[in-house]
């Protein structure tokens, strides 16, 4: 396959969950309405959830998200649209011969009317690429519905990239620039974004990759297995969700007496709410109250190194599917 034949009749559309408009309570309140609608998300039948939702849920938590968003907003806006619309910019410069698209699966700008444009302007071949390097049926599938919908294109997605080499790499190599500026903490803890219990244990691939991709990750730092934890975070509701907590494991680990943490969350791809509030501010203040210091360590974003990877899986997923 040559770079000629990818041509910009060929588009690479990467895909992020999807974030408020703007850190307001009505804002919070459609974006959340939308997401946890999606039944790849929360799976209870509409008749039981779609009340709970729209009668309890939405009204209680809106108004209490929306000041965490807040707390994090940037002038282009919402951290994860902002640095998924800059990942996308990035991976533009290294794929010159390919249009780079960003989109999100909830709200604006949304991937399913996205999908309809380049349909109607005529593209050839279109690559999605969700940005979850993790499968999970809550996510990479939800996108997956989107791309199944989408008629009159010749579309494929990349289910994951949770031990690709170039992914790992980058990864590792933000770990080592952060201990390099900073000192190498005592402690590095892997926190990814939580699921459901019952959703692993119906199968989901989910919990195997972050495991994967920790261990790989730590391999790839040379780090013993007692420097370092997997953990979830961001758990919502009241099922139990996988174990062990973030919140948990960071008092264990203070109760252990290890001052220094340095916190990575290899699941996201874009710092956003869950990185950004969660861990790098609340979690944060609450192992300072134990004594401990946590040092955050940003998700790749648009760094060159993030860009480089993802280029290269679009890369590859376009030259295999010639
Ligand atoms: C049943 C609820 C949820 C499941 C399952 C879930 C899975 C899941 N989510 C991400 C990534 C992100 N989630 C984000 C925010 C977020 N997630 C949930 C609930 C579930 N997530 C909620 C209700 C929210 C909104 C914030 C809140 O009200 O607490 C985000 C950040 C969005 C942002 O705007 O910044 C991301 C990213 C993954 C990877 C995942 C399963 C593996
Ligand atoms: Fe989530
Ligand atoms: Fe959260």
């Amino acid at each position: 396959m040559t770079q000629a034949r990818q041509s910009a009749a060929t588009a690479v559309v990467v895909v992020n969950l999807g974030t408020p408009e703007a850190p307001t309570a009505p804002a919070v309140r459609r974006y959340l309405a939308e997401f946890l609608s999606d039944r790849r998300v929360v799976s209870l039948p509409p008749l039981l959830w779609q009340p709970l939702l729209r009668g309890v849920i939405l009204p209680l938590r809106a108004p209490k998200v929306a000041p965490k968003y807040a707390s994090v907003w940037l002038d282009g806006g919402s951290p994860l649209a902002v640095y998924t619309r800059q990942l996308a910019a990035a991976m533009q410069q290294e794929l010159p011969d390919l249009q780079v698209l960003d989109a999100m699966r909830y709200g604006e700008p949304s991937l399913a009317r996205l999908l309809q444009r380049l349909r109607d302007e005529g593209l050839q071949r279109v690559l999605v690429l969700p940005l979850y390097p993790q499968y999970s049926t809550t996510t990479t599938a939800s996108v997956g519905d989107v791309v199944a919908r989408a008629d009159g294109l010749a579309l494929r997605m990349v289910d994951e990239y949770h031990l690709d080499d170039g992914w790992v790499a980058a990864v590792a190599q933000s770990v080592r620039d952060h201990r390099a500026a900073n000192g190498a903490g005592e402690h590095l803890l892997f926190s990814f974004h939580g699921l459901p219990q019952r959703v692993a244990d119906a199968g989901d691939p989910y919990p195997r990759q972050c495991e994967a991709s920790a261990r790989a990750i730590a391999a790839a730092l040379g780090l013993p297995d007692d420097a370092w934890t997997l953990a979830y975070q961001s758990r919502f509701g009241r099922e139990r969700w996988l174990e062990p907590a973030t919140d948990t494991t960071l008092e264990a680990l203070a109760a252990r007496g290890i001052r220094t943490v340095d916190v990575i969350a290899p699941g996201f791809a874009a710092d956003c709410l869950e990185t950004l509030e969660e861990v790098s501010i609340m979690l944060a203040e609450q192992f300072a109250e134990r004594g401990g210091t946590l040092r955050y360590i940003p998700c790749l974003n648009d760094s060159p190194a993030h860009a480089r990877a993802l280029a290269a899986v679009a890369r590859r997923a376009l030259d295999q599917w010639a």
